[in-house]
């Protein structure tokens, strides 16, 4: 774990190193993850099989690759009650989240009389990736899955590792509540390549969106263009600002629950109190000792976790859009005036009651967020990654003779006549 203070004059260079660190750490994958995707572009159902035996250790033969229909109701028959209890309030909020974030269609008539409108349509098929490498993610199933539904996508197929060949009966149970009945178990860079191109058994998807590990985040940056994606939703990542009036147990707490996600993860404290940020750095000493993920925590916590002491919360602020982080908790007595000089961020959780692992779960908006300071022009998933704008201009003769000759002389002054006359010979001018 790196300190920092802003008020020392080596502050700059180990602000930057902190923050380069990490992106060279992700940057090794891009080749391993290029020839994995062309192995599978080129070798389809064979690749995957063979990939997912050495990366799942699970041997597979492509009439597998489904999990079928008998294997979702058995596992998901499996499920305690109280954890469906649980999946119903987290799908119910998530839910009613991403239907207030419809967007609406747009059409007015200027003072022209030309019609002018904006359609919103959704795609034909999506691929879900949900990460199940280190940990297993039903949360991730309704996060994907529900906005999907919501905006009218009509074919969902989601991907999910099954390493040594173990199904998650949550996770299944999660598929079956927000209808997903398409699924493959399969994971990583060759998941997303088999979604992206398509294979013997996997039809190809028009979007792929959703969280995985440096593997999945780089395949998807690298299939971009041949189909769209949500956003680089890699390794976990917190920025907690707080103030000493908080418990450091508690704020411990929420850096570890991202470094517990992956060794490649990163939590940072901002505060204004070098004092408190020692006790905090104490406290994450402590639950490391007990914590079950406490490999994984305490590699992501020693290689890219750090505390920087700041003079005021506007300097925090500053560092905060600096690191673009893809969670930010605002631990203080008024997080809201923090929070209105942040500009990137992937998602906020304000004020010393709202922990980071709310919005995993059971907050409502979507906890697939931009990780790798791509905040800084990205969003988290939601109804939009799943629409797409068609926009429309209705005009009759009188609005094209009021608008037309302007049309006319920009198609001649870029030398294309034909644009020049399809809109003139329409107004009886050549
Ligand atoms: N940003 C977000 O919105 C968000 C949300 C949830 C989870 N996450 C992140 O998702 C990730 C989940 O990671 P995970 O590992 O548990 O599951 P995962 O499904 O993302 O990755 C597992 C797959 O990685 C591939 N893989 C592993 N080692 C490999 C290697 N050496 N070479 C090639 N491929 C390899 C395998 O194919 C395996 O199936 C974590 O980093 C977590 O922080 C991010
Ligand atoms: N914190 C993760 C996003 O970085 C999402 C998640 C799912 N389950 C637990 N956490
Ligand atoms: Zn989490």
């Amino acid at each position: 774990m790196k300190r920092l203070d802003t008020g020392s004059a080596e502050f700059e260079a180990g602000f930057v190193a902190l923050l380069a660190d990490r992106e060279t750490e992700s940057g090794r994958v891009d080749k391993p993850v290029a020839a994995i995707l062309e192995d599978v572009r080129t070798r389809g159902d064979a690749a995957v099989c063979e990939l997912t035996s050495k990366f799942d250790r699970l041997p597979l033969t492509p009439d597998r690759l489904r999990i079928s229909a008998e294997e979702i109701d058995a596992e998901t028959a499996k499920v305690p009650q109280d954890q469906i209890d649980a999946l119903n309030v987290a799908a119910s909020r998530i839910e009613a989240f991403h239907r207030a974030q419809l967007p609406k269609d747009m059409e007015f008539t200027d003072a022209d009389g030309v019609t002018l409108g904006q359609r919103w349509n959704a795609l034909d098929a999506v691929g879900l990736y949900v990460p199940g490498g280190k940990a297993a993610y039903p949360s991730s199933v309704l996060m994907n899955a529900i906005p999907a539904h919501v905006a009218g996508v009509e074919r969902l197929a989601m991907c999910v590792p099954t390493p040594d060949g173990v199904l998650n009966p949550l996770v299944l149970a999660a598929a079956k509540r927000s209808g997903v009945t398409e699924i493959y178990r399969i994971g990583g860079a060759q998941a997303v390549g088999a979604m992206a191109y398509g294979t013997e058994t996997i039809r190809p998807v028009d979007r792929i969106v959703g969280p995985g590990n440096a593997y999945v985040a780089e395949a998807k940056r690298q299939v971009f263009g041949r189909v769209g994606i949500d956003s680089i939703a890699g390794p976990s990542e917190v920025v907690v600002v707080a103030d000493n009036q908080n418990n450091p147990r508690l704020v411990a707490l929420d850096l570890m629950a991202q470094a517990e996600h992956d060794e490649l993860a990163q939590s940072i404290l901002i505060t204004n109190d070098t004092a408190f940020g020692e006790a905090v750095a104490a406290a994450v000493e402590t639950e490391l000792k007990t914590l079950t993920r406490s490999a994984i925590a305490s590699a992501s916590w020693r290689d890219f976790g750090a505390i920087i002491t700041v003079a005021n919360w506007d300097e925090a602020a500053k560092l905060v859009d600096r690191i673009a982080p893809e969670h930010l908790e605002l631990m203080l007595d008024d997080p809201k005036s923090v929070f209105a000089k942040v500009r990137h961020a992937g998602a906020a959780f304000l004020g010393r009651f709202c922990p980071e692992a709310v919005g995993d779960y059971v907050g409502g908006p979507n906890h697939v967020l931009p990780t790798s300071r791509t905040a800084r022009f990205a969003s988290g998933l939601s109804v939009y990654d799943f629409l797409k704008r068609t926009t429309y201009i209705a005009a009759d003769r009188e609005a094209l003779e009021k608008i037309g000759p302007a049309g006319v002389t920009l198609a001649n002054a870029e030398g294309l006549e034909a644009h020049a006359l399809s809109i003139s010979a329409r107004l009886g001018n050549s």
